[in-house]
């Protein structure tokens, strides 16, 4: 068997992507001094597509399906994987790449959007593995710990950036379902040894046929196993009591995970759609070969050149109280596109510029948000109100928030797609043990959102243990568990006892106390460990950092896996789509690397764990560059003309050869990389020069989900200089 690479690092999508092509080349050298290989496996939507196809493909388009070889390295202790964001693909993002792909010559299949022979409904199988977030899942075989490193803390204290000002009175609020949600409706239990074994999901309509909608579900001993729906009729009701209740001067939006939850959510954001567009369904709805729950952005493609259609949709919206924005120039509005409606992205933003978000006509607007589901909502309600009362956060005083997520082996809702399913009659669901045991038994309604989530023994254990382990280090935490919440009553189960075996107090409090808790004390200077499931995982990650540092993409975000290797993601944040565009249009991209240094300052830290000595040396060495590039401002700026992606690579670049050269442990290697150091300096002028020379001009990749590499090496790594050194 060929021998596991030191580092893995991933090619993904997107403005990360484009930040690698100019970083990878100068890590690989860099790291090729010490013998230390660092290999690339593609995990980006295109790959992903073409390792789906290969019978469709010539022999020399097929690609490797590396994305499943990840997979099986993540269960090994040898695996060091730098993870780097990529595409959660929605279905129009899919078609855009499908489109795309054909166009430079791959003869795959269209998407099916509504399969009705076998070879479209196993097509479709193909693609629905692709769909959403389908890399992370896979990846993510242990638990996480999010945190921003000291100096990155430090930085953004002496650096504030710009903060909205909260007011008393802003109009701006969280609307959820008054009942009937995924909350209200939860019930769980906890697999025993005799119901251990091959679960099943069953349904039964009204006149007693049943049907199997699910099998050979791998329950274990110590399994918490959770049923619980989201009625439709209640859901539709409380979106038309939203719209037809908004107040003058207030946006309407919505705030769903539809790419995480890539079953539920874009069924409920159809939901949104279709109440919102109520009358002009109603009236052409018949005509059209549309799904609410691709979005308007959709429905408008679908119309395009039917004047009376594009006159009635025009009315229909002009209506209805204005949205939200996600791309007020583009005229994107919240009702778009499903996967623009992020969550964990979008309601930090809202917050972060003073409970403000932008309308359809560009200009800045409080805004009702509506989250449906009251797990969740209560965690942004809560800080809403936290931050009405008490003005803005203080960026220069605050405390670090840093979380601990149970999240290992598909943990609870962010691995229940599987098991989501929309009820086609009304009925009752079971889910039955190994043993047929009936564990949980629900009646349910046609429409409905019925999901069953699971989480196993070993990840709550492992989770618990780095709670304990990160609270210890950082004084103060609670676990984000409701007593009145039936998964989480079962949590606590295990949470309690643990605690008492290590001898230590941590509080569990409900999500919103656990909210107004931590604001409490993150604004009184203190850190502050959140020790939470998987969707505050995901939601806190990006709410904090946010306020915090002004984006999340500067995390320290390790997930120590559970079989002793370690995957290193790059920050909490996406893959930046604007970012792109800039790039194109203007050759500036202002992407800021800060989480790839972070994460390859961990991964080498991590080789020297394992055992490679040199590994120590280049962990400390980029700690240290990292801290530069922020002490002497060389982070990328924002506008055409101003220093970018590429010169803070170079900053980066130098100072890491500095490091490395002014140490002593290891005196072959600091020869090696003190002429490198001196070239970089003396080259600082004509490689300033040269990576700054083209901004302003439009450029060519060659494709947006599939670039050429030659062009897009060509645009990332200008400077001759420069590429003369990194060799
Ligand atoms: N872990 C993963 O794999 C994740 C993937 N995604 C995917 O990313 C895509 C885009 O998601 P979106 O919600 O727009 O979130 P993004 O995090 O990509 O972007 C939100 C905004 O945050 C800022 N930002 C994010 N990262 C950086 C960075 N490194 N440097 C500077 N600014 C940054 C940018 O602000 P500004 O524009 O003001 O500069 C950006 O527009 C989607 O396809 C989504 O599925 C999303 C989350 C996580
Ligand atoms: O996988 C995804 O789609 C998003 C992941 C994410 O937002 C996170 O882990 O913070
Ligand atoms: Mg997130």
């Amino acid at each position: 068997m060929a021998k596991t690479p030191d580092i893995i690092y991933t090619t993904v999508d997107e403005a990360p992507e484009l930040a690698s092509a100019s970083l990878l080349p100068i890590i690989r050298s860099f790291a090729s001094a010490a013998g230390i290989d660092v290999a690339t496996r593609n995990i980006s939507v295109a790959a992903r597509i073409l390792a789906q196809f290969p019978d469709y493909l010539k022999d020399d388009q097929k690609v490797s399906d590396d994305l499943a070889e990840l997979g099986d390295l993540v269960k090994t202790p040898e695996a060091n994987v730098i993870k780097l964001p990529n595409v959660s693909a929605s279905v129009p993002q899919l078609e855009a790449a499908v489109k795309e792909l054909q166009s430079q010559g791959y003869a795959i299949p269209d998407y099916p959007s509504d399969p009705k022979t076998d070879e479209e409904k196993e097509i479709r199988a193909r693609y629905d593995t692709i769909k959403g977030s389908a890399v992370n899942p896979v990846l993510r075989e242990g638990n996480s710990d999010r945190r921003s490193a000291k100096a990155v803390k430090e930085y953004a204290k002496a650096h504030p950036h710009s903060m909205g000002d909260w007011s008393a009175d802003s109009p701006t609020t969280v609307a959820a379902m008054p009942g009937d949600d995924f909350f209200a409706n939860e019930i769980s239990t906890t697999i025993s040894a005799d119901q251990a074994g091959n679960g099943k999901i069953l349904f039964t309509d009204a006149d007693g046929n049943e049907t199997k909608l699910k099998g050979g579900l791998q329950y274990r001993e110590g399994t918490i196993v959770d049923a619980t729906y989201m009625s439709a009729t209640a859901l539709r009701s409380y979106i038309k009591a939203e719209v037809e209740s908004m107040e003058p001067g207030v946006l309407f939006s919505v705030h769903l995970k539809a790419t995480m939850m890539k079953v539920s959510d874009p069924i409920i954001f159809g939901h949104f759609v279709s109440v919102y567009l109520e009358d002009f369904i109603a009236k052409h709805g018949d005509k059209l070969d549309w799904n609410p729950n691709s979005g308007i952005g959709a429905l408008e493609k679908e119309i395009a050149g039917n004047a009376e259609m594009e006159a009635d949709l025009k009315a229909a919206l002009d209506a209805r109280p204005p949205l939200y924005m996600v791309d007020s120039d583009k005229g994107i509005t919240n009702l778009h596109v499903p996967s623009d409606v992020i969550i964990d992205a979008s309601m930090p933003a809202v917050i972060r510029a003073g409970g403000i978000g932008w309308g359809p006509d560009g200009k800045a607007a409080p805004t009702k948000c509506c989250i449906p589901d009251n797990c969740y909502s209560v965690v942004y309600d809560e800080t809403i109100d936290f931050f009405k009362k008490n003005g803005k956060l203080d960026v220069t005083t605050a405390g670090a928030v840093s979380n601990v997520g149970l999240m290992a082996q598909k943990a609870e809702e962010y691995g229940s797609h599987p098991t989501t399913f929309e009820i086609p009659a009304n009925g009752t669901i079971r889910v039955l043990g190994g043993n047929d045991d009936v564990l949980l038994e629900q009646k349910v309604s046609k429409g409905d959102i019925w999901r069953s989530c699971t989480v196993h023994k070993e990840p709550i254990l492992d989770w618990i243990a780095l709670g304990i382990r990160r609270t210890k280090a950082t004084g103060l935490a609670a676990f984000w568990l409701d007593a009145n919440r039936a998964h989480d009553a079962e949590l606590i189960k295990y949470v309690e006892p643990a605690l008492k075996e290590a001898g230590i107090e941590i509080p569990i409090m409900a999500p919103r106390e656990a909210t107004r808790f931590t604001l409490e004390h993150m604004t009184a200077g203190k850190d502050v460990v959140t020790i939470t499931g998987n969707v505050l995982r995901d939601y806190l990650t990006d709410l904090f950092p946010i306020l915090e540092l002004g984006t999340s993409a500067k995390m320290l975000s390790i997930v120590s896996l559970m079989q002793g290797g370690g995957l290193f993601e790059t920050g909490a944040g996406g893959s930046a789509p604007k970012h792109v565009q800039q790039l194109v249009e203007e050759n500036h991209l202002r992407w800021d690397s800060l989480g790839e240094f972070c994460a390859l300052g961990e991964s080498f830290k991590f080789l020297a764990e394992k055992g490679h000595a040199k590994g120590a040396l280049y962990g400390a060495a980029i700690e240290d560059a990292t801290q530069k590039v922020l002490e002497h401002g060389h982070s990328p700026e924002r506008k055409v003309g101003q220093p970018d992606n590429r010169t803070s690579h170079y900053w980066f670049a130098r100072y890491w050869a500095e490091a490395l050269a002014a140490q002593s442990e290891d005196a072959d290697l600091a020869a090696h990389f003190a002429p490198i150091a001196k070239a970089m300096a003396e080259g600082e002028e004509a490689i300033l020069s040269e990576l700054m020379a083209d901004q302003g001009k439009a450029v060519d990749l060659g494709g947006y989900y599939h670039t050429d590499a030659a062009k897009t090496a060509a645009v990332m790594r200008p400077s001759k200089t420069l590429n003369a050194i990194i060799g």
